[in-house]
C-alpha cells in the first residue's frame, strides 16, 4: 500500500514500508488537498529529473552568495518556459507583488500591471519596512507628496532610517516595485499607502535617477535572496501609479477614504493567511528528513547481543519526531481556514477583514514558532549528520525561523490578536452578545460547559473533551487579562500603559486561543476522511496532537483544578500509545507528504534511503577537497610546524 517503494532501495527503509497498514496515495492526495495535484507534482518532478539544465552544478551548500543568486537566476529564467511558479528571485513577486496589484489595484491598472505580472515581464517585490520601523507602520518615513501642478507623486527617503531595508529580491532583481509611503496632499499627511514605482531601467537594469538599491548583505539564513534597501531622492511617479481600489487620489489632490480603514494592509493579511502551508510544508519537509534517516541509521542494543537497533525503536526518539508530524497536519488543516477566509475577503467580504486579521495574526505567531522549533527537533534529533549541511535541516531551520519576523514580528502579532479577544471579553462582561457567528471566537461568549474535564484513560479518547479544556484554558486566560487591564485602568493609568503591563498575559491568552483555534481545525479536517485505514492514521495523529499540546500547556489546566494530576497521567499514557500505533506506519505517513529528493535537499532524507554512500559522495564534492594539500598549507601551519621542528633540535 506504500507507493514509493522503488528496488535499490536501503532495505531498512523497504521493511518499513512493506509494514505499511494505509494507501500512502490516498493519504498524500488528502495532504495535498487531491490527486491531480499529486499527479501535478510528480509531472514537474519528473521534467525536472529530465532536464539536467535545471539541476545545480554542485552542491548549493559549497557556493558563495555571488553564485547562489547566478544559480537561482539561470534556473528561474529557464522555469520560466514551463511552470507557472518560480523560484526564490521571484519569491516576494509572487507571494507580494501579484497579491498586491490584485488586491489594492483598480480595475484599469488591475488590466495594465496584473497581465505583464503574470508574464514575467517585470520583477517586483514588496518594500514597506524601514531601517528606522518595520512594526510601527504609522511611524513610515518615506513620502509620497501629490503635486497637482503635474499629477505626479514626488517619493522622498527624507532621512537614513526612511531607507527601506529587508525586502525580498530587492538588492539586484527587481525592476518594478510596491513602495509603501505617507500619502501627502494638499499639506495632509495620509499616512502610509502603496505605490507602484519602477526603480530600474526595463531594459539595462541600471538603477534610475534618484534611486539608491542594493543588498543589504549576508543573514542567518535564506542566502539566495538578495534583501535589498532602497533609498528614493524626489523620484516621480504619475497620480495613477498609485494603488486606486481602496484609498484614492483625484487629479485636483483631493483624497477619497477606504471603506475600510486598514485595507491597505490586505497584503500582508494575505501574506499571513497562506504562509501557514508553507510552514506546514517546512515541518513536513524536516520530519520526513529525520524519520526516514531515523529509520536507517542503527545505533545502540536495547538487549545486548541483540544487535544494534534503529534509532527510531526509541520511545524518546518517536517522542521527538512524530508530534512534528502531527503538528504539520494540524498546521495544513489550519491554514485551510485562513485561506477560506482570505478569499472570501477577497471576494469583497470586507467585515470580515478583522475576523481574518485576528485569527491570522496569533495563527502565523504561533504556527512559525512551532515550526521553527519542530524543524531544530529534528534536526538535533539525527546527530551529527543533522549538524551538516547535507542534511538540508540547518538551512530548513534558518529559512523557517525567518518567518517568526517578517509578516509581522510573532510577539506583535500575538498582541494583535489578542486585541481581538480583550474587545470580546469586554462585551460579554457588558453581558453583549456576538454581533456576527464567529465559529473561532463563539467559545468566549460561553461559560465552560463543565467545572472538570473529561479527559479520562480510553484507547479512543474523544477530542472534543480537550478542545474543551483548550477553551477553558484560553477563557480563563483572556478574561485574567481583561480584569487585569481593568484593574489597572481603575487605577488610573492610562489604557495604552495599561495595555503594555498586561502584554505577557495578553500573549498568553492570544497562544491559547490559538492552540484551540488549532485544535478545532485539525478535529473537523479529519472527517473528510472516508478511507478508513487513512483515517485510523489520521486519528492517531490527531490523538497524539492534542494530547501533546495537553502536556505543553498542563501547568495552565491544572491552575484552577480544572483538571487534575490523574487525567495528565492520561495525557502522558494516550501520547505514548499513539506513539506505538504510529510507529509501525512512521515511515510510510511521512512518505505521504509527497516531498520528492528536490524539495528535500537533504541526503538523510532522500527517498532510497541510501544516505552512507552519498555522505560521502557529497563531502568529496566540497571544493575544499579539490585540493589534497591546501595551496597555502607550507605558508602557514606548515611552516609553523617546521619552524617548532627546528626549535625543538635547538
Ligand atoms: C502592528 C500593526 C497591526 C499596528 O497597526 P496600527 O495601524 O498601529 O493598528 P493598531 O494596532 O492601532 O490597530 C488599529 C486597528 O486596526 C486593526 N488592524 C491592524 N492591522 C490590521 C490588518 N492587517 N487587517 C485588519 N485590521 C487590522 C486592529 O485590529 C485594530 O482594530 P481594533 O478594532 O482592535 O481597534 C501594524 O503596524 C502592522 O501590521 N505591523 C507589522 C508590519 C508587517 O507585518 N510587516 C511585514 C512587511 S512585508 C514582509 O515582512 C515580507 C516578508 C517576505 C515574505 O513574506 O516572504
Ligand atoms: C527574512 C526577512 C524577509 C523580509 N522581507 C520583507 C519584505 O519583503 N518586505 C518588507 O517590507 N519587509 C520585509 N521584512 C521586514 C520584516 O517585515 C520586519 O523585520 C518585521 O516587520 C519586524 O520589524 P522590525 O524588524 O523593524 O522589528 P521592530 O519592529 O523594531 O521590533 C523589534 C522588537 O520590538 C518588539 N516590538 C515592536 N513593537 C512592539 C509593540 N508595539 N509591542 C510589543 N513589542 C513590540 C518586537 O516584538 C520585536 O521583538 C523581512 C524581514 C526578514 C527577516
Amino acid at each position: 500500500m506504500n507507493s514509493y517503494i522503488k528496488p535499490g532501495d536501503n532495505p531498512l527503509l523497504t521493511e518499513e514500508r512493506k509494514k505499511c497498514q494505509f494507501s500512502t496515495d490516498i493519504l498524500a492526495a488528502f495532504y495535498h488537498e487531491n490527486a491531480q495535484k499529486i499527479k501535478r507534482r510528480h509531472e514537474i518532478y519528473q521534467y525536472y529529473l529530465e532536464n539536467k539544465e535545471l539541476h545545480d552544478p554542485e552542491p548549493t551548500e559549497f557556493m558563495d552568495r555571488y553564485h547562489r543568486l547566478e544559480n537561482a537566476e539561470r534556473k528561474v529564467s529557464l522555469l520560466k518556459k514551463h511552470v507557472k511558479k518560480a523560484g526564490s528571485p521571484l519569491g516576494l513577486h509572487y507571494t507580494m507583488m501579484i497579491p498586491t496589484i490584485l488586491n489594492n489595484a483598480d480595475d484599469e491598472q488591475k488590466a495594465e500591471w496584473l497581465p505583464k505580472a503574470q508574464n514575467l515581464e517585470f520583477i517586483g517585490t514588496y518594500a514597506q519596512t524601514e531601517l528606522g520601523h518595520g512594526t510601527n507602520l504609522r511611524f513610515l518615513e518615506t513620502t509620497a507628496t501629490y503635486d497637482p501642478k503635474t499629477q505626479e507623486f514626488i517619493l522622498n527617503s527624507p532621512t537614513t532610517s526612511a531607507a527601506k531595508w529587508w525586502p525580498g529580491n530587492l538588492g539586484k532583481s527587481s525592476n518594478r516595485i510596491i513602495v509603501v509611503a505617507r500619502l501627502i496632499s494638499n499639506g495632509k499627511d495620509y499616512g502610509p499607502h502603496s505605490f507602484f514605482v519602477p526603480i530600474r531601467d526595463p531594459i539595462t537594469h541600471k538603477s534610475l535617477p534618484g534611486v539608491t538599491v542594493g543588498d543589504i548583505g549576508p543573514k542567518f539564513g535564506i542566502p539566495t535572496v538578495d534583501n535589498g534597501f532602497l533609498l528614493l531622492n524626489n523620484v516621480r511617479i504619475p497620480r495613477r501609479n498609485m494603488f486606486m481600489k481602496n484609498a484614492k487620489l483625484n487629479p485636483d489632490g483631493t483624497y477619497i477614504s477606504p471603506k475600510h480603514a486598514k485595507l491597505a494592509y490586505g497584503t500582508m493579511v494575505y501574506v499571513r493567511a497562506v504562509m501557514i502551508r508553507t510552514m506546514s510544508h517546512m515541518l513536513g519537509l524536516a520530519s520526513t528528513i529525520s524519520i526516514r534517516y531515523s529509520a536507517i541509521r542503527k545505533q545502540g542494543e536495547i538487549e545486548a547481543g541483540k544487535g544494534e537497533v534503529k534509532v527510531l525503536e526509541y520511545q524518546t526518539q518517536q517522542y521527538r519526531l512524530l508530534p512534528q508530524v502531527a503538528r504539520a497536519w494540524a498546521f495544513e488543516f489550519a491554514g485551510r481556514y485562513t485561506r477560506k477566509l482570505y478569499a472570501q475577503f477577497l471576494g469583497g467580504d470586507v467585515d470580515v477583514l478583522p475576523a481574518l486579521h485576528g485569527v491570522s495574526s496569533g495563527l502565523k505567531a504561533v504556527v512559525t514558532h512551532q515550526t521553527a522549533q519542530g524543524i531544530e527537533q529534528c534536526r538535533m534529533a539525527c546527530g551529527g549528520h543533522g549538524y551538516s549541511e547535507a542534511s538540508g535541516l540547518p538551512q530548513l531551520f534558518a529559512t523557517a525561523v525567518a518567518g517568526c519576523t517578517y509578516e509581522g514580528e510573532n510577539m506583535v502579532m500575538l498582541l494583535q490578536s489578542a486585541r481581538q479577544l480583550v474587545k470580546i471579553a469586554s462585551d460579554v462582561r457588558k453581558n453583549q452578545k456576538p454581533t456576527k457567528q464567529n465559529p473561532v471566537t463563539d467559545y468566549l461568549y460561553k461559560t465552560s460547559a463543565a467545572t472538570k474535564c473529561k479527559i479520562d484513560q480510553t484507547t479512543d479518547p474523544d477530542p472534543s473533551s480537550v478542545i474543551e479544556a483548550f477553551e477553558h484554558v484560553a477563557r480563563r486566560l483572556t478574561f485574567a487579562a481583561f480584569d487585569k487591564l481593568e484593574q489597572l485602568k481603575q487605577r488610573g493609568i492610562s489604557a495604552e500603559n495599561a495595555w503594555v503591563q498586561c502584554g505577557v498575559d495578553l500573549r498568553r491568552a492570544a497562544t491559547a486561543h490559538t492552540r484551540t483555534f488549532i485544535a478545532r481545525q485539525f478535529s473537523n479536517g479529519i472527517l473528510e476522511m472516508r478511507d478508513l485505514p487513512v483515517q485510523a492514521v489520521l486519528k492517531d495523529l490527531l490523538q497524539l496532537y492534542l494530547f501533546y499540546e495537553v502536556l505543553e500547556c498542563d501547568g495552565d489546566l491544572l491552575y484552577d483544578g480544572y483538571v487534575i494530576g490523574q487525567q495528565i497521567e492520561y495525557s502522558k499514557n494516550n501520547v505514548y500509545e499513539a506513539l506505538r500505533r504510529l510507529r509501525p506506519n512512521a515511515v510510510s505517513i511521512v512518505d505521504s507528504f509527497d516531498f520528492n529528493d528536490r524539495e528535500l535537499n537533504s541526503v538523510l532524507g532522500r527517498r532510497d534511503g541510501n544516505v552512507y554512500e552519498n555522505m560521502l559522495e557529497w563531502a568529496k564534492s566540497s571544493p575544499l577537497n579539490k585540493h589534497d594539500v591546501m595551496p597555502f598549507h607550507h605558508k602557514y601551519l606548515g611552516k609553523m610546524m617546521e619552524d617548532a621542528r627546528q626549535q625543538s633540535k635547538l
